[in-house]
């Protein structure tokens, strides 16, 4: 993966959207207005930083990418604190400048590390006034040739009046297009290679859903509709769910370890995805390095971006038990596993406190083949299926425990009520379960079998169960 890192600096981006100016004043607040119920802030510090589709720049720059910028700025002072952060960040960056509207500005006022007020300094650029559609065409198609993948950063503040052209002369141009979309006409997106929107921008369009499945369900008719080849839904403290035509949807858990700011979380997302595939990443693992990212960048106070060390050492971390994956890392490595002709074995279950029984069981399933993956239901999932006292070990522990069995390749966990639509996306040669199952009764097994893999029952030893060693150890 550090090979996959060092080769972002490969990836020719061009970026072009609503490119904004973030500004934060930040004080201590020591007493209450005499004149109104509000904090009195004594401003200490001004800091400006580049926001919106100029932050997705700089978090490409950050990742080592080289960037192309387009954007609408005015003609004031903003715009040249703008221009400045980004062209020192090594942007190669192409203003068009309006004559009539201001540089789109935020202003935060912050005390503590909190946002105690917002004010925005904006003109909507408005259908066709305020800025030369043409020349921001013009330059879009004569940066075309020299780069990989084109981002559109959409804010709705205008810049992006004209993205279905831009859309059909990149794809024209062989160029995937990957849109951080707004508003609610989609069908400007359409032809598009990928969008980001995140749970609201999707319900915007697509209708408020009742629940998980129904979300997944509108996000795909969303796609399908625009003809994307997929979707990546951000989700927040959720993670971020992919679909695709004709395969699962694939579910990244969140990562953050701890979430100071959310701002521009989204705007690394896509500068995260863009980069790693203008560098030749697949779409899965460019999901999970985005993850990966966004899950950093929440640590961090205010728009701010992502380098290649900080990536590194995340992924470091992650991957410092090889065994134990993600869901995106795992069908990674079950794709390179099946190239080289090895049978995959798949099982699952809680695996709670781990006793003979589920050892030889585990070792008679590695034996049908030769590579064996468990998937372990999510502490939520071991609550729905066996009351609230259970699991006894978070799933993080009873994942160690199986990673150090010499039966088991790789775990992964899982969170929904069974794991048929992971079985799917694996589609492994043999489901196994270990107990007194007729096959049939097994969560996968009209998957597994209408493409002709086997559903194995193995037996139980008895004498051992996680429930029996719980009432002993109760007295
Ligand atoms: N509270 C959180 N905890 C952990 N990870 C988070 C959290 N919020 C966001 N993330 C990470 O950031 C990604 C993008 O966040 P989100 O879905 O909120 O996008 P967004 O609304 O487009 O962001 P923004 O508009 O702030 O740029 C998520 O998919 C997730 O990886
Ligand atoms: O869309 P509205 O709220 O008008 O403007 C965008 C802001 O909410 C922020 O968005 C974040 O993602 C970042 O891009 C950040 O730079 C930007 O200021």
């Amino acid at each position: 993966m550090s090979t996959t890192l060092a080769e972002l600096s490969r990836a020719r981006v061009m970026v072009v959207g609503d490119v904004m100016l973030d500004r934060y004043w930040t004080g201590p607040v020591q007493r209450i207005s005499p004149e109104a119920p509000v904090p009195v802030v004594r401003v200490r510090a001004d800091q400006v930083r580049a926001g919106g589709a100029a932050n997705v720049a700089l978090n490409l720059a950050s990742l080592g990418a080289r960037v192309h910028l387009l954007g609408v700025v005015g003609v004031d002072e903003a715009a040249r604190q703008l221009r400045a952060a980004v062209e020192d960040a090594g942007i190669v960056a192409e203003w068009i400048v309006s004559d009539t509207l201001p540089t789109i500005t935020k202003l935060r006022v912050l005390s503590r590390n909190q946002q105690l007020l917002r004010m925005d300094f904006e003109e909507a650029l408005g259908s066709g006034g305020g800025f030369d559609r043409v020349a921001l065409r013009a330059a879009f198609e004569r940066r075309l040739p020299d780069c990989d993948l084109v981002v559109c950063s959409d804010y709705a503040k205008g810049t992006l009046v004209d993205v279905a052209a831009l859309i059909r002369a990149a794809r024209a141009a062989g160029k995937p297009v990957l849109v951080d979309p707004k508003g609610t006409d989609y069908a400007r997106y359409a032809g598009a290679t990928l969008l980001t929107p995140n749970v609201a921008e999707l319900e915007a369009v697509a209708g408020a859903a009742a629940d998980d499945a129904d979300l997944l369900s509108r996000a795909e008719g969303l796609r399908a509709r625009l003809g994307l080849e997929a979707l990546l839904l951000t989700r927040s403290e959720k993670g971020m769910s992919l679909l695709r035509a004709a395969r699962p949807p694939l579910h990244l858990p969140a990562v953050a370890r701890e979430v100071f700011d959310v701002t521009g979380a989204g705007d690394t997302v896509i500068a995260t995805l863009a980069a790693a595939l203008a560098a030749g990443v697949d779409l899965p693992e460019a999901c999970r390095l985005a993850n990966l990212a966004a899950g950093i960048v929440v640590g961090k106070l205010g728009t701010a971006s992502v380098s290649v060390a900080e990536l590194a050492a995340a992924l470091h971390g992650q991957s410092a038990d090889e065994t134990v994956l993600d869901e995106a890392a795992l069908l990674a490595r079950v794709a390179k596993e099946r190239a080289k002709g090895r049978r995959i074995v798949m099982t699952n279950g809680c695996f709670d406190l781990l006793h003979v029984g589920h050892v030889k069981y585990l070792e008679a399933a590695r034996a049908l083949g030769d590579l064996l993956i468990v998937a372990v239901n999510d502490d939520d999932s071991v609550r729905r299926l066996k009351g609230p006292t259970r699991p006894v070990n978070p799933c993080a522990d009873r994942m160690r425990v199986l990673a150090g069995l010499r039966s088991v390749d790789l775990v992964v966990p899982f969170s929904e009520d069974t794991p048929a639509r992971l079985i799917g996306a694996v589609s492994p040669d043999f489901l196994v379960k270990g107990g007194d199952y007729r096959p049939e009764q097994i969560a996968g097994f009209d998957i597994v079998t209408a493409y002709g893999g086997k559903v194995v029952v193995l037996d139980f030893h008895d004498g051992y169960s996680t429930t029996g060693m719980l009432a002993r150890a109760r007295g």
